[in-house]
Formats: C-alpha cells, structure tokens, sequence
C-alpha cells in the first residue's frame, strides 16, 4: 500500500551561495500493508513528519523510490500529487487544523467541494459521516464553540469525506485528554477493522503505539527496525 525503496531525503537551507545540506533521512526501506494501523516513532527530530511528508507529496525524496496505492509516486508534479492525495489519502493533524469562520458542516464538506460534488449529496455524506464520528447535533458549530474532542471528530470526518483508502495523521491525539484520546482510538480501530482503511500515525504516546499493529521507529533518520539497524527493542518512545 506504501513501499519506499533506499529513501534519503536531505534538506537545503541557507541564502543562495551559502547553502548548507541538512540530511534528515536515511536508506529508509520500508512496506505499510493495507489494512495495517503502523505507528511511526522516535525522538523529536528524528524525522517522522518529514516521513510523513514524503508519503504525502508535500516534499520529494532526494533518492530513492516511494509507491503509494500501487503507483509510483516518486516523480508526480504539484498538480498530479493533489489529484492523488484527493483520491488516496486522508489526513489527521494535532492541531485538528479546521477552518474556524467555517462550521462543523462546512469544514467537513471541503473534499466534497473540491471534489465538486452536488449539494445534494454533499449534505447527505457530511451528515453521515458527522453521526458516524458522533458529533452530528454540532454540524452548525464553529470550531471555536466546539471542545477538542469534537474538533478532532469533525477533522476524522473530512478526512474520510472522500473515502481514502489510507490515512495519514500527525500526533492525532497529541492535544486530547485521555477520555477523547480513547475514544479516538477506538474510532480509528473501528474504521479500520470494519472498512479495511490503512493508518500511518506518528506518535510520542504510548497508548497510540499499543493501537498499532506494528511500529516503526526512527533513530537519527534510520529505521531501526530495519534488518540489521538494531531491531526495535533499542527504541524509546520519548
Ligand atoms: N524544512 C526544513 N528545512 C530544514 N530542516 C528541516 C526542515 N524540516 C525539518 N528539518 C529538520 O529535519 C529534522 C527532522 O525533522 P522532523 O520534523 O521530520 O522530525 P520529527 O521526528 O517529526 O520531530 P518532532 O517529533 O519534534 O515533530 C530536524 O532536525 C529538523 O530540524
């Protein structure tokens, strides 16, 4: 479902002439199958969201290979990533990343908007999904008037709006307390379970590392699960 091959990924920073090379990631082989909920761990800085980030499109890899859904997405243009991304992935952030201006409703309406669905069916999806993540009755919420339990809620329905096969979050629980922590994991098990929906989720807790079914940890921008990079018991969750 996302197999990077001998991915490095080096940034360059500095004004024009006094550049300086930041290598972040190294030699990264790595397979997420479909249907797996995997954890990305490591210490800060150790390269997680930049790992995320070239799932994403968002960066490209300075060598190697990355497939997402079957297709080589190594080259994509700018253009041809965001048709992609629409059509295969999903995205959770901590900061839940909504539109405060926008409702509940219409913050979870934007795929369908770009996606340039009827109004119609618009309502009728965004409805559904709303009550599936339970936070329905709040559709005429904004952000603001909502707590952070169903921010998070309304962001899980966007990102499924469009029915990604894979989601891809960063920190999802990271601002939740332990209550809408839990909850939102059993959410994630269950989308998972009863619709085969592929999770990536980087993580700094524990209990989002014990919902995976595997975990990937980072040291230093090496996996260290990797076969022969020193297995995954010399990680610590920090
Ligand atoms: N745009 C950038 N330009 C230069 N260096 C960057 C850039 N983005 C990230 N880095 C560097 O790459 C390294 C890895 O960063 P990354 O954000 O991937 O780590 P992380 O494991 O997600 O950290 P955290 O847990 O703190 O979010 C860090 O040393 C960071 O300073």
């Amino acid at each position: 479902m996302i197999e990077m091959i001998q991915v490095n990924h080096q940034f360059v920073i500095g004004k024009k002439g006094r550049e300086r090379i930041v290598p972040v990631l190294h030699e990264i082989d790595l397979q997420v199958k479909e249907g797996e909920i995997v954890a990305i761990v490591g210490r800060s800085g150790s390269g997680k969201s930049t790992l995320l980030n070239l799932m994403s499109g968002y960066i490209r890899p300075t060598a190697g290979a990355i497939r997402v859904a079957g297709r080589d997405v190594t080259g994509l243009s700018e253009g041809d990533w965001a048709d992609f991304r629409l059509a295969h992935l999903g995205f959770m952030f901590q900061s839940f990343q909504l539109i405060p201006s926008m409702t509940a409703f219409e913050n979870a309406e934007l795929p369908l908007v770009l996606k340039g669905m009827g109004i119609a069916e618009r309502k009728k999806r965004v409805m559904a999904l709303l009550n599936q993540v339970g936070v329905a009755e709040y559709a005429g919420h904004y952000p603001g008037e909502l707590s952070g339990g169903q921010q998070q809620r309304v962001s899980v329905a966007r990102a499924l709006m469009l029915n990604p096969p894979i989601v891809l979050a960063d920190e999802p629980t990271g601002s939740l307390d332990s209550d809408n922590e839990r909850q939102l994991l059993s959410l994630i098990r269950e989308l998972n379970r009863e619709l085969g929906i592929t999770f990536v989720l980087i993580t700094h807790d524990e209990q989002v590392a014990a919902t995976a079914h595997r975990t990937i940890a980072l040291k230093d921008g090496y996996l260290l699960n990797a076969p022969g990079k020193g297995g995954a018991s010399s990680y610590e969750i920090q």
